[in-house]
């Protein structure tokens, strides 16, 4: 039976994110189905640069170590995001928020250093993850870095990382992609972004669905929105829950036949899909390795277990696998 990477050798990448405990426990389910990993938390601003100027970057060397030994890439993520940033980072001595050159200098010095790091060895980084409101006309979601930056804080943080690595391609990367009242949103916002010079490669869809959303007719139209723009497409964080999104039910402590099947069906057409837009589409990474472990254990409803991947809790292929892996 073939792995999943050779299975889409000559379409896109596969990949899948992996944590501290992953990329030690999992390497032989890594390297048989994988040719791409990335960061679940290690890389992100908390835990790289956790103390103003202390940046660790231990777990992710080993990380991008063991893409290199074993011929994989590996996605950075992500440098620029309201969550998950360290308290310092937007507050002076005082506790007081710092002000918009303090926080343009505070953001070049973290791009420069982690992306420099990796200079030439990680080849794409989500620059900015989810800049875009979910709801009504807005476009750009409050955070810290708008209220003190202002809207152009997305332009500084493409255009540091591009003079740290020339090289690296970088991605706007943004969940709910498919919905079309979002979709139009981020679609604005990158064409701004190109329109104005910003120097942006490409376009993340995180691509976190479930059973019964998105529709396989809006992720078309969300795929074939965003190639318009004439930007490599990532798939970047794929799961499928068995839930759908606000369904708090605790009851269910493992997959009925039924969300296995409907789950297969829907793999199946997603990656019918990723294959008919393989031209923009070069890199397909699952939020995680197997059943295992899912960040969505714990999201939207603590201690409820999920099981969005196509590989069960042993590693072993689930229905969706035998519809996707031809
Ligand atoms: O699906 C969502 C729903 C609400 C908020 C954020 C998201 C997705 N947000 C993602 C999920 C997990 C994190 O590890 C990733 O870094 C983040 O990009």
């Amino acid at each position: 039976m073939k792995t999943l990477k050779e299975s889409f050798k000559d379409k896109f990448l596969v990949g899948a994110a992996v944590n501290a405990e992953t990329i030690e426990n999992d390497q032989e389910l890594l390297k048989k189905h994988f040719n791409s990993i990335t960061a679940e938390n290690e890389m992100k601003p908390m835990h790289m640069q956790p103390e103003q100027g202390n940046f660790t970057f231990d777990v992710a060397d080993k990380m991008l170590q063991f893409a290199e030994d074993n011929g994989m890439e590996l996605r950075g993520h992500t440098l620029v995001w309201h969550n998950q940033m360290p308290k310092w980072f937007f507050e002076d001595e005082n506790g007081n928020d710092v002000s918009r050159d303090e926080l343009l200098r505070r953001m070049k010095a973290h791009i420069d250093a982690v992306v420099t790091r990796y200079k030439g060895r990680i080849h794409a980084w989500d620059v900015v993850n989810e800049a875009v409101e979910d709801r009504g006309e807005q476009v750009y979601r409050q955070s810290k870095w708008i209220d003190i930056i202002g809207e152009d804080f997305i332009d500084y943080a493409f255009k540091y990382a591009h003079e740290a690595d020339p090289d690296a391609l970088l991605f706007y990367n943004d969940y709910n992609e498919s919905h079309p009242n979002k979709r139009e949103k981020i679609y604005q916002l990158v064409k701004g972004l190109l329109d104005r010079g910003v120097p942006i490669h490409g376009v993340g869809l995180q691509a976190h669905w479930n059973l019964y959303d998105p529709s396989y007719e809006n992720i078309e139209a969300a795929i074939k929105r965003y190639s318009e723009l004439g930007l490599q497409l990532h798939v970047t964080e794929m799961d499928v829950s068995v839930f759908e999104f606000g369904d708090e039910r605790t009851d269910v402590k493992e997959p009925t036949k039924e969300m296995l099947h409907l789950q297969a069906e829907r793999y199946e057409r997603f990656f019918d899909l990723f294959t008919k837009y393989q031209e923009h589409l070069t890199s397909v990474t699952f939020w995680g390795i197997s059943d295992a472990y899912t960040w969505l254990n714990d999201f939207p409803v603590k201690g409820r277990k999920n099981w969005p991947f196509v590989l069960d809790e042993k590693g072993e292929p689930k229905p969706a696998y035998h519809r996707i892996v031809k």
